[in-house]
């Protein structure tokens, strides 16, 4: 072909070929320069051996099992240490001090890492995938949502979800006379209702049981995520796209979007004819916040926030709070089962609080439950919701005189970091004190991390921590909760599963006391701290 042919509009098209062959061949050569690089490098460190190709993948396969392999790696390596699945390096970082080398500053390695990948079709580019401007533009939008104010009135949310809690769990206590249920349905129901009203407000009748289909289309695009991450062959859209996984992650994917946008849809409508309405109904709409029309209120039409980054912000709030709310109100009713004087300190607590009123809690109170909330801490140092918190480095980082190479995964594991004896003297007991202050004063900022640490921390952890006071004081101002489990064996999803559920009993209490102040108990508590869950 001559020159001047490929010059004419209609013979360059005959090139597009060539040049599309050409990026795809120097995109993948700079891919296999970049992995040979983190390759050799990672070779260098200090770590477990591993299978000449598998690699430690079956450690990593071994689920409750993994967390006893890094406890063990963690003796042996105590600051990082290199491990493979197949040929893919990951690091596992296992010191507070090189934790906060990871997660401690703005930019610098706040790219998530592999094992979000197999979620991007659920989450999009929402808070929890995004990177960059974006991310920190979205953050600076999203902050003011989890304020105060906005705080308050999604309590009025709690307390009047957990008031159907209750009704439905004395039911299962009655129907079980004084024997074991299993919670898990119970409590998955009530934060599905806190996640689904706070974020896109009360469902529309219509709507209501549509919400628990999106829920689980959402369990379904997770799954499929998680199969998607010990498999990274599977990563590549191009390739997932025609297995039958990948067929039956569109049609999820589908349901999940058809619906939030069309609540969105509506709720943009109610916002501008409620805009025409009288002010005192505004007012009243205001007082009832919801997470969508937030974001719907600072999209100025599109210009900051599309309808896109609406439906992914909705999503991720919906993924990220939903499930870790859920099991870290199980995991603190199993650990106050197995301990009954815990659980009678929290109760005489919230006797000091609340007398013998059967009146719902106001957030003075919350903030006064300062016990129930070092219960909630070491529940949730010892069985972390999040159980892995994964990143990929964007520089080279030193760490004890070794390069760490910018593109490698990074590991961290609070559930094997919160069980550090040099940091929690006996780490497998079950012990609120340890979150009184002068306990806390000598550990390492980083040495407990529920709710990560850094920039990139857990947005939504007060609204957790509020959450989950409401609930949990609401059931023991009326059980006795007991726990049927030994000691709970528990597997690494993307949250942390207990293998056979949990099951409680709940024996009503008969009212004791009612004159007890706070300062009559034997109860060292933290002092309230202004703004301050915990
Ligand atoms: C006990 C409950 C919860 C726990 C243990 C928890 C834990 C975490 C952790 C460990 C991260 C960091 C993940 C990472 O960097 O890879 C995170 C991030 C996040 N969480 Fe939570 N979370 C909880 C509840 C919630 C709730 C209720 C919401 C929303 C209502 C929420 C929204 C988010 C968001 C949006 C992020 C991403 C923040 C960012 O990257 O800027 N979480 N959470």
């Amino acid at each position: 072909m001559r020159f001047k042919q490929l010059l004419d509009p209609n013979g360059a098209w005959k090139l597009l070929p060539a040049a599309g062959l050409i990026v795809i061949l120097w995109s993948t050569l700079r891919g296999i320069q970049n992995w040979l690089r983190v390759f050799l490098m990672v070779r260098r460190l200090p770590g477990p051996a591993g299978h000449p190709i598998f690699g430690n993948a079956k450690e990593y396969l071994s689920k409750h099992k993994f967390f006893e392999y890094a406890g063990q790696w963690r003796e042996q390596f105590r600051n990082f240490h290199k491990t493979s699945i197949f040929f893919h390096p990951v690091i596992i970082v296992q010191s507070p001090d090189a934790v906060q080398a990871i997660l401690s500053r703005k930019f610098k390695h706040a790219e998530k890492g592999f094992i979000y990948k197999g979620l991007q079709p659920l989450l999009g580019e929402g808070l929890i995938t995004s990177k960059d401007e974006k991310w920190h533009s979205h953050r600076k939008l999203i902050t003011p949502t989890f304020h105060f104010n906005i705080l308050e009135s999604f309590l009025e949310v709690f307390v009047s979800r957990t008031r159907d809690f209750m009704v439905d769990l004395q039911e299962a206590a009655v129907a079980a006379n004084g024997g074991f249920i299993d919670v898990s349905p119970h409590t998955r129901r009530l934060t599905l209702a806190f996640i689904c009203e706070t974020a896109m407000g009360v469902p529309s009748s219509g709507k209501k049981n549509k919400q628990a289909e999106i829920v689980a289309a959402m369990h379904k695009l997770e799954e499929i995520g998680i199969y998607r991450m010990v498999r990274p062959w599977l990563l590549s859209e191009l390739l997932f796209q025609f297995t039958q996984k990948g067929r039956e992650q569109e049609k999820y994917k589908r349901i999940l979007h058809d619906f939030t946008d069309e609540v969105i849809k509506e709720r943009r409508e109610t916002l501008s004819q409620l805009g025409k309405i009288s002010s005192d109904e505004t007012e009243d709409f205001k007082e009832k916040a919801i997470f969508m029309d937030l974001l719907i209120n600072s999209s100025q039409d599109g210009k900051v926030l599309t309808v896109q980054d609406i439906r992914e912000e909705v999503n991720t709030f919906m993924f990220a709070g939903q499930n870790t709310t859920q099991l870290a109100i199980n995991f603190c009713l199993y650990l106050l089962g197995r301990h009954p004087n815990i659980q009678e300190k929290a109760f005489e607590e919230l006797e000091s609080i609340f007398g013998d009123s059967e009146r719902e809690p106001t957030m003075e109170d919350i903030k006064k439950m300062r016990y129930l909330g070092n219960c909630i801490k070491d529940a949730l140092r010892l069985y972390p919701s999040v159980p892995v918190i994964a990143r990929r480095l964007t520089e080279d980082e030193e760490i004890d005189g070794h390069t760490l190479p910018k593109g490698v995964d990074v590991l961290i594991l609070p559930y094997v970091l919160h069980r550090d004896p040099q940091q929690f003297p006996n780490p497998e007991q079950f012990d609120p004190d340890n979150f009184l202050p002068e306990k806390r004063k000598n550990r390492h900022p980083f040495a407990y991390i529920p709710f990560s640490a850094g920039p990139r921390n857990c947005i939504g952890q007060k609204f957790a921590i509020v959450a989950e006071k409401t609930v949990i004081s609401a059931i023991l101002r009326q059980y006795t909760v007991k726990t049927k489990e030994g000691p709970l064996i528990v597997v690494p999803n993307t949250v942390l599963v207990p293998k056979s559920g949990i099951r409680l009993s709940f024996i009503p209490r008969v009212r004791r006391r009612t004159d007890l102040q706070q300062s009559d108990l034997n109860i060292k508590t933290t002092p309230v701290v202004e703004d301050t869950y915990f």
